[in-house]
């Protein structure tokens, strides 16, 4: 499963529309068994661009899906730590010990993080009540 999580987070990085960064990132993440995947959008509007994380979880929520299992990130050599926005965004859908992936272009595997090391004391839907 974790192999398939990362041939899509590699195809849709092929996908990936990033004319003003260069910068193409791809997004796989795990609901329910089912694989959901994304990729960065630019824009001539910079700031308008959005991440392959949120492409992710914007397909899962159209298949009906509320619970990221797991979730793998691909972008350079280095690994692509999703930004801060994104972090937020994962942990609406992300119990703390959710394992965050990255992976080189080739697949290869980089870093491994939990959502809570990657964003302590996280503000979520629970503190909402
Ligand atoms: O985790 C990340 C980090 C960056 N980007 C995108 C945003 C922008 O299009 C490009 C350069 O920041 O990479 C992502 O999609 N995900
Ligand atoms: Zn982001």
């Amino acid at each position: 499963m974790m192999e398939e999580l990362i041939r899509q987070a590699l195809e849709a990085r092929s996908r990936a529309y990033a004319p003003y960064s260069r910068f193409q990132v791809g997004a796989a993440l795990r609901c329910d068994g089912v694989v959901h995947s994304g990729c960065n959008v630019e824009n001539a509007a910079y700031p308008l661009g959005t991440c392959a994380e949120a492409g992710a979880i914007a397909a899962m929520i159209r298949a009906g899906g509320r619970r990221i299992e797991e979730i793998v990130v691909v972008g350079g050599d280095e690994p692509c730590t999703p930004c801060g926005g994104c972090r937020q965004k994962i942990r609406e859908f992300g119990a703390p010990d959710l394992k965050v992936h990255m992976v080189d272009p080739q697949g290869r595997h980089l870093m491994t993080r939990t959502l809570t090391a990657l964003l302590p004391d996280a503000f979520g839907p629970d503190h909402l009540g």
